[in-house]
């Protein structure tokens, strides 16, 4: 791996052979607008992989069609070997966002619960009851996971922006998800929130073995903290690589001004 700390040290004892997430040939089209055009990629458990590309080039489009937001016209998803069928959610893929979906006028650590809500029977006691007190103790868990543990009580939207990324985060968590995918996460956040955040989603990798997939407008950030970047143009891959091995030549080109015109 280009990049080998303390923890991802750790990853020996993580199998990652078969790729956790698997995406073959993904087509989408938005009319006569071909958005995604024979897209593949695949993350390992305990990887991290930032997807780049200039506005327009697929990436958020990619990520969503894994989780059911949007529906692909063609290819092929499987999640640690199971297909996804009519683009159906996958139970084990959580996705956070740069506008952060909380609840805000609701605790933080119901909002971890919250990710629970997709597998357990649940739905009446998110907006009438209390969560049950076992799932709690998890939410909690997940909370100390991200750092916020001491501040589970308070309403969600008083937190800052970064903090409110880290509860999402920890609501992946607790939807015991094995994918975690991230759009945009650290867009809207200071350089020192914007850091934390990507050492939590470095951390999910290398200490949970979660296959982590983030779509990164900030290259410096995506090299400091991915094993592999992967440069979409035209709805494709343009490049795969270890990120050690990414040059400002090939960012460069990525983001010419006239790259997705030239399609
Ligand atoms: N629901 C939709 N209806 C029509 N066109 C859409 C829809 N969603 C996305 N598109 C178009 O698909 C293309 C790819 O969008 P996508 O959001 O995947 O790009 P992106 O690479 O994530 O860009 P950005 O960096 O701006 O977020 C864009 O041209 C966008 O306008």
């Amino acid at each position: 791996m280009p990049r080998l700390t303390t923890s991802a040290r750790q990853l020996d004892t993580i199998d990652r052979g078969a790729p956790m997430l698997q995406i073959d040939g993904l087509t989408k089209r938005y009319g006569a607008t071909s958005v995604l055009d024979g897209f593949a990629m695949s993350v390992a458990a305990g990887e991290v992989v930032s997807l780049l590309g200039a506005n327009g080039s697929g990436k958020s489009t990619s990520l969503r069609c894994v989780v059911g937001l949007s529906r692909p016209d063609g290819g092929t998803i499987t999640v640690d070997g199971v297909p996804a069928v009519d683009g159906r959610p996958i139970p084990d893929v959580a996705m956070v966002f740069q506008r952060i979906h909380l609840v805000p006028r609701r605790s933080v650590i119901d909002n971890v619960c919250a990710g629970a809500l997709g597998r357990l029977d649940l739905a009446r006691s998110w907006s009438t009851l209390g969560f049950p007190a076992e799932l709690r103790e998890e939410a909690m868990a997940c909370l100390h996971r991200v750092g916020l543990a001491d501040r589970a009580t308070e309403k969600a939207g008083r937190l800052s922006g970064g903090q409110q990324q880290r509860v999402a985060v920890a609501r992946a968590l607790c939807q015991r998800a094995k994918v975690l995918l991230a759009d945009e996460p650290v867009s809207a956040l200071d350089p020192a929130a914007a850091e934390q955040v990507m050492r939590l989603l470095r951390s999910l990798a290398d200490e949970d073995g979660i296959a982590v997939a983030a779509v990164l407008h900030q290259p410096d950030l995506a090299r400091r903290h991915s094993d592999r970047m992967i440069g979409l143009m035209h709805g494709r891959s343009a490049f795969d690589l270890p990120a050690g091995a990414v040059d400002d030549a090939t960012i460069e080109a990525l983001y010419r001004p006239d790259a997705e015109a030239e399609r």
